[in-house]
């Protein structure tokens, strides 16, 4: 038997072994307590210690996280592999999210970063696809892959959205989206939704002979996704899309299962992500937020525009870059750059992530003076131009498409 207490959980010159899950965290210590002591509560807490002392066998002992690196509120914790179970994400995220966000040992504190070990990390599926969804499913090769949604994001009847799609498609573009909360309201139908809109996307891939698709939100309990996944399959789709935030990742890792049962790759909207991350010293980053949802087999995940858009994003390129490095030969994930886009904005946005993305633009083509084809036309017009290195005023001289948008939007962002 071994006691142990909050001290046991400190070790600032641990060095970490190659099967533990290393979590960096910065916190601010709650009042009179120093950053060691925070720093062993959070080790404790979050592995398998409380706070009063204890006498355990000594193999429980093998189970305890130790944290290292105390800085001026930094710190590092280094999980042992044997604590968490294979292939399940909720549970450790209980552990390295859990109470311990809570505390009264600390004011705040947020986990920043996670360096995955290869047995823990190959323990779940990844994606299916992610970035060959381009040339896979779609006909985007050499380019960023393009998608709308219908705006207003909710409130278009079922035929209305379906053509929004039809036109959004002739116009170039290669996906159709719901938006995150249309699912199956009275006025627009998941099912009639989801039969008519494939209608369209049939006729559309006649008249342009590329490959079109739909990012068809199953969002619900799971069950009910499940039934969902299975239409969309019947249908000739290629994808779902699921809001893995507002589901949990326990019902993506389901979904996950039963899309690659049809070869459906899956979009991640990540509706709710800014209540975790928002705040630079508390909660859970986005950088986290997108390597669990790469390991739990995401094929696309929203990751914000640079700072270009509407919405506050963090550290875009860092995490990008995260989502298509190496992994124990897990696939990569293609990142979705969106909120408040317009062809106005796609040299620069293209500039700052590169073209291996998802640009989504739905007010920036359903908002154009002339319509949603025209304003799918003038989205594909600026990517051409940045593809050809000419600027998009020069380009536009003889797009009248971009022209319109361009003189309605500008280059700058929406706020
Ligand atoms: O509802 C919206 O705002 C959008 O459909 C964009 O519409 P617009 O193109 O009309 O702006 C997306 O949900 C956000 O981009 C999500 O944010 P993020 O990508 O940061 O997760
Ligand atoms: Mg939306």
């Amino acid at each position: 038997m071994t006691g142990i207490e909050y001290a046991d959980f400190v070790d600032d010159g641990y060095e970490p072994r190659d099967t533990d899950l290393v979590c960096q965290f910065v916190l601010d210590p709650g009042e009179g307590m120093s950053m060691v002591d925070a720093a062993g509560r959070v080790a404790s807490e979050s592995s398998n210690g409380t706070w009063a002392a204890l006498n355990v066998p000594d193999r429980v002992t093998e189970l305890s996280a130790t944290a290292f690196d105390i800085g001026d509120g930094e710190v590092t914790v280094a999980y042992p592999g044997d604590l968490f179970e294979a292939g399940n994400m909720p549970q450790i995220l209980s552990c390295i999210a859990g109470n311990i966000m809570g505390m009264k040992a600390v004011d705040s504190i947020r986990l920043v970063d996670c360096e995955w070990p290869e047995e823990l990390a190959t323990s779940f599926p990844g994606p299916q696809y992610g970035s060959d969804v381009k040339t896979e499913i779609l006909d985007a090769e050499g380019r960023p892959a393009t998608a709308t949604v219908p705006k207003p994001k909710v409130g278009l009847s079922t035929e209305q959205h379906a053509q929004v799609g039809y036109d959004a498609w002739v116009g170039g573009v290669d996906l159709l989206k719901d938006d995150e909360n249309l699912t199956n309201q009275s006025f627009n139908r998941f099912e009639d939704r989801v039969k008519q809109s494939f209608e369209m996307r049939d006729r559309a891939e006649d008249e342009t002979g590329d490959r079109k698709d739909y990012l068809v939100n199953i969002t619900a309990d799971t069950e009910t996704m499940l039934d969902r996944l299975e239409l969309v399959a019947e249908q000739g789709g290629g994808f779902v899309m699921v809001d893995v935030i507002t589901c949990g990742w326990s019902a993506v890792q389901t979904v996950r299962e039963h899309a690659a049962d049809h070869g459906l790759a899956i979009h991640a909207h990540r509706a709710m992500h800014a209540a975790f991350d928002r705040l630079d010293h508390h909660g859970v980053s986005m950088r986290v937020l997108a390597q669990v949802a790469r390991l739990t087999g995401v094929d696309h995940i929203h990751t914000g525009t640079a700072g270009l858009g509407k919405l506050e994003n963090e550290d875009t390129p860092g995490i990008n870059e995260w989502l298509s490095g190496d992994l124990y030969g897990l696939s990569d994930v293609l990142p979705v750059a969106s909120g408040g886009l317009h062809p106005g904005t796609v040299a620069p946005l293209l500039d700052a992530l590169g073209q291996d993305i998802i640009v989504q633009v739905g007010g920036g083509i359903h908002g154009h003076p002339d319509g949603t084809e025209a304003g799918a036309r003038a989205l594909q017009q600026a990517i051409d131009a940045y593809q050809d290195g000419v600027d998009a005023a020069t380009y536009a001289e003889d797009h009248p498409e971009l022209a319109t948008a361009l003189e309605k939007w500008g280059t700058g962002s929406p706020r």
